[in-house]
């Protein structure tokens, strides 16, 4: 357990201004209370987090960790406008908040995510939330404790600030231990969408249309569907994907009774002090059971013509979208191999400095740069038009943008791959492979299998492939 003390008249105090803002300019208007807190393991927080909250966010990247329970204001968007909208909400808002306590400014303040295209899934378009409580770190930084009430104009909710101080000392009190391992169940079902064969299929049109012209990448995604005698338990879920897959960002939304829920190594743009980051992955290989073979794996990767073109297409669109709104656009000249435990890819990171950043916050580069072509393709709407068209299904968050954000407009966000969308007894998994000219549908099949495990590890699912598939 860690030691803390909230001061909750100091936050009332704040509380108090917040409602005499909102009064005077007649709109909502938010109040945060800062603190900071004792080091507190993020895996710890995982159990009491979903024990008292239905809306909860889980951000472990390697430069920030962002853990939060409950909403005090929403900020949502439907449709190709939902960047757009959830930026034209925060804006103001961020402007507005009226914040106290003796923790630094700056830290995150929005949680959230996107669809990777505007749908009709059980997750909205896009939806970025203020926490009630939030606790927080950023590589080498304190660990800080948000609280945040939402104050609407009229006459204030007096107990709202005890409510969630009481939440704050009822998740922090019961922290005391990761999550264990949830056990295989017997009688787990995994179903391919679509069946192999079709997907293969599918897989070589995309290598003709790419013959043909008509797009020079496209991603092909599919789903596993994972039926389980009983719900999945979330923090088990989390806390496996943590300890098995470090150095990605583990990720997990929970809204109601649906989460969504990932290790991904992709980031797609952080923003900080008006730097910009993003990487340029593609490209995968398996790794091999031997150091030699893992080394020959390695090798292999690096030389592959085909897998340099396909990262290529990925820099050069990110190379673009960033000289449109920074200078000093940074790539080095070669790829870099990131070796995952069930996998590697190529990498580059991409760094710029934002010419205008009081005019470009990280929602402006979230929209610029999404879908890159390593989860859409290459031209972008023709590539996205095939799979729209050729995917049966709806890829909900799956290769989406979640993360975070502050109230200077600066954050950091992830593309939503290997992951999951979890309810119930029910876990839908997705992933995708490029498809170039060169590409072998066999093999690319064999790939989503590889990137399939990050998942099924941590779901407790063994030997998917021709074994477990059916039953398991
Ligand atoms: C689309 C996915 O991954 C992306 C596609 C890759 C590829 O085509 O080789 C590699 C890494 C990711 O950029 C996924 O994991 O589902």
């Amino acid at each position: 357990m860690t030691s803390f003390h909230i001061d909750l008249s100091g936050f009332m105090e704040v509380h108090a201004k917040a409602v005499a803002e909102a009064c005077n300019s007649g709109r909502a208007t938010l109040a945060t209370w800062r603190q900071q807190i004792d080091p507190v393991d993020p895996a710890e927080l995982l159990i009491p987090l979903f024990v008292h909250t239905r809306r909860a966010f889980v951000w472990i990247s390697p430069q920030s960790s962002v853990l939060a329970m409950g909403t005090a204001a929403d900020f949502s968007g439907r449709g190709t406008a939902r960047f757009a909208a959830v930026r034209a909400g925060w804006e103001p808002a961020a402007r507005d908040v009226v914040e106290g306590g003796t923790g630094p400014r700056g830290t995150p303040s929005l949680v959230g995510g996107f669809a990777f295209a505007p749908g009709d899934g059980p997750m909205p378009d896009g939806l970025m939330w203020v926490p009630r409580v939030l606790i927080s770190r950023e590589a080498g930084g304190p660990t800080v404790l948000a609280l945040s009430v939402g104050v609407e104009p009229g006459p204030a909710v007096p107990d709202d600030v005890a409510r969630v101080v009481n939440q704050a000392y009822g998740w922090l009190t019961a922290v005391g231990g990761r999550p264990c391992r949830s056990p295989h169940l017997e009688g787990t079902t995994v179903t391919e969408v679509p069946p192999p064969d079709e997907w293969k299929a599918l897989a070589g049109r995309a290598v003709e249309q790419v013959g043909g012209g008509a797009f020079g990448k496209a991603v092909l995604a599919r789903q596993l569907r994972v039926d389980a005698p009983c719900s999945y338990d979330i923090p088990s879920v989390v806390g496996a994907l943590i300890e098995g897959q470090p150095g990605s960002t583990v990720f997990a939304v929970a809204l109601d009774r649906h989460a969504f829920v990932g290790a991904t190594p992709e980031r797609l743009v952080g923003v900080r002090a008006g730097q910009a980051r993003s990487m340029s992955l593609a490209a995968s290989m398996p790794r091999g059971t031997t150091p030699a073979e893992d080394t020959r794996l390695r090798d292999a990767l690096l030389a592959d013509d085909k897998s340099r073109r396909e990262q290529q297409m990925v820099t050069a669109m990110l190379r673009q979208a960033f000289e449109r709104v920074c200078g000093d656009v940074r790539v080095p000249a070669e790829p870099y191999v990131m070796d995952l435990p069930n996998l590697r890819h190529l990498h580059s990171r991409i760094e710029g400095r934002i010419a205008d950043p009081s005019n470009t916050g990280v929602l402006d580069l979230v929209e610029l740069l999404h879908p890159t072509p390593a989860v859409g393709g290459h031209p972008r709407q023709a590539a996205l038009d095939w799979i729209a068209a050729a995917e049966p299904f709806d890829r909900g968050w799956y290769a989406g943008p979640v993360g975070w954000m502050n109230t200077d407009q600066e954050g950091d966000f992830a593309v939503a791959l290997r992951s999951a969308h979890l309810h119930g007894r029910t876990a839908t998994l997705y992933a995708g492979c490029g498809i170039v000219a060169g590409s072998d549908p066999e093999a690319e099949l064999e790939e989503t299998r590889l990137k399939f495990r990050t998942m099924l590890d941590a779901l407790a699912v063994p030997g998917y492939g021709p074994v477990g598939v059916g039953t398991s």
